[in-house]
């Protein structure tokens, strides 16, 4: 395989996981948020602020296409949102592509997402009674896309290790 990719709702460790999948693996891991922001020189705040979700789609889904491109092996940890738009869902099923979803309860989200919210401009400004309902909502619309990744991990109630294992029992 060419391409692992890790997917699920923000806060459900993509980039945490990606990383140490990606040193125990000895794959090389790039996470599209980074590369977005290195390509824009502008932190994914600062590129919804100034131009607007719209326009961070638009970059999302050119940087996951340049990503998919390439014929380097890699693990890609996405963004919350990458599934959801510019029929990105579709180009998981891509050839030499495992996909899998990192499957968290909206309690475990909220949880990790109450502490950790100020980089994340789609929640940042939400109070804590806000956050939880608009999760539970949110994670109810993009299930559909999520549920398209060819694998699901349930991270709930795992420690990062024990999800990685989860995930290399998958791939072996
Ligand atoms: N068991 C766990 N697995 C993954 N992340 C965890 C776990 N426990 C706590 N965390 C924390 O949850 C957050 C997950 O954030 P992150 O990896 O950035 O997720 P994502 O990229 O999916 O938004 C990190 O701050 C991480 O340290
Ligand atoms: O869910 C989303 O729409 C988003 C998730 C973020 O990535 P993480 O899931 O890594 O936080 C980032 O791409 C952006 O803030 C939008
Ligand atoms: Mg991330």
């Amino acid at each position: 395989m060419r391409k692992i990719i890790l997917l699920g709702y923000m806060g459900c460790g993509k980039s945490t996981i990606a990383e140490k999948l990606s040193s125990l693996l000895q794959i090389p891991f790039v996470d599209l948020d980074r590369v977005i922001e290195i390509e824009a020189n502008m932190t994914i705040s600062q590129i919804f602020e100034s131009f607007g979700e719209v326009y961070f789609r638009k970059l999302e889904h050119d940087v996951f296409v340049e990503l998919l491109a390439s014929s380097d092996k890699q693990i890609i940890g996405l963004g919350g949102g990458t599934p959801c738009y510019a029929n990105n869902h579709e180009l998981l099923k891509g050839e030499g592509i495992t996909s899998i979803y990192l499957k968290a309860s909206v309690a475990t989200l909220f949880n990790r997402l109450a502490h950790n919210k100020s980089k994340r401009p789609i929640v940042a400004n939400k109070s804590d009674e806000e956050l939880q309902e608009f999760i539970a909502k949110h994670l109810f619309d993009r299930s559909y896309y999520y549920n398209q990744a060819e694998y699901k991990v349930i991270v709930d109630g795992k420690t990062i290790d024990e999800t990685v294992a989860d995930i290399i029992s998958i791939l072996t």
